[in-house]
């Protein structure tokens, strides 16, 4: 198998009794699109807190393009090349789509806003986010202000942040949470190619767009990793049946 870009090796993380991630191991490779599903609650969001950088898990190794980062902050995991977009959005709604293109990769690196003037005079910053802006097809609307976007614009721009960083590897926290058949499917599309960029950790809840991109899915339940394969593999698997996938059938 191909050189893991980010292995995930027995991790742990509790909340008082709760094991939110117990003996999470896993791997991104390049290329890939690895989704990680589950029900609501089995601990997807915390896990991706663990490898971005937010939350320090109690016990495991997490290592990225040969380099142990588990104990690395949040933005020199980022200088590092992991790039994310996150469940919640951290777009400002009173910028513009360039302004945030740029701040939102700016402040992602863990420089400070204070820079804001030099920081938008910056012409190859403001030529980088504008290629970003270009490829989720947001260049039309860079002077427009965030808050005017409709929900699909604005996570498609969270996506353009990420891009701004030109990171190794994606993490994307439920980035079709809220989008339209017709957004979900476009961003589908986008997220096909990039995986050639840079393999993505993709949590989603959207099983359509789940089936139709991974390469390899991964299930979680309370905490646990239940079963990583191909989709063909998960839909077949009868624990995951019982665990999940059966209950959305049923439902
Ligand atoms: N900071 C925290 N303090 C205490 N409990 C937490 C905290 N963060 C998460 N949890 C708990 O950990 C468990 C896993 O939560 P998490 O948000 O990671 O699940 P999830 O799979 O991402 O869910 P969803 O699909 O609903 O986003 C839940 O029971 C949640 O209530």
């Amino acid at each position: 198998m191909t050189e893991p870009l980010l292995q995930i090796e027995g991790l742990h993380k509790s909340f008082g009794a709760l094991k939110a991630t117990d003996d999470v191991s896993l791997m991104l490779v390049p290329g890939e699109i690895h989704a990680l599903i589950g029900p609501n609650g089995a601990g997807k969001s915390t896990l991706i807190k663990q490898i971005a950088g937010g939350l320090a898990p109690d016990a495991g190794t997490i290592r990225f393009a040969g380099e142990d980062i588990t104990a690395l902050p949040t933005p020199a995991r980022a200088r590092a090349g992991l790039g994310r977009t996150f469940q919640i959005s951290s777009l400002a709604m009173e910028y513009t789509v360039l302004q945030n293109a740029v701040l939102g990769a700016v402040g992602q690196r863990g420089s400070v806003w204070r820079f804001f003037k030099p920081v938008m005079g910056d012409t190859e910053l403001r030529a980088t986010a504008m290629a970003a802006l270009e490829r989720v097809g947001l260049a039309d609307h860079a002077t427009t202000r965030t808050a005017e976007l409709s929900h699909g614009q604005r996570r498609l721009l969270e996506v353009a942040v990420a891009l701004t960083l030109k990171p190794r590897a994606f993490l994307m926290d439920e980035p079709m949470a809220g989008l339209g058949a017709s957004g979900s499917k476009r961003l589908t599309g986008f997220l096909d190619g990039l995986r050639r960029e840079a393999p993505i950790l993709l949590v989603e809840h959207d099983m359509d767009a789940v089936f139709a991109l991974a390469d390899r899915i991964s299930v979680l339940v309370y905490g646990k990793v239940i079963a990583t394969g191909t989709g063909d593999e998960i839909r077949a698997n009868p624990q995951v049946r019982e665990a999940y996938l059966g209950e959305e059938d049923a439902a």
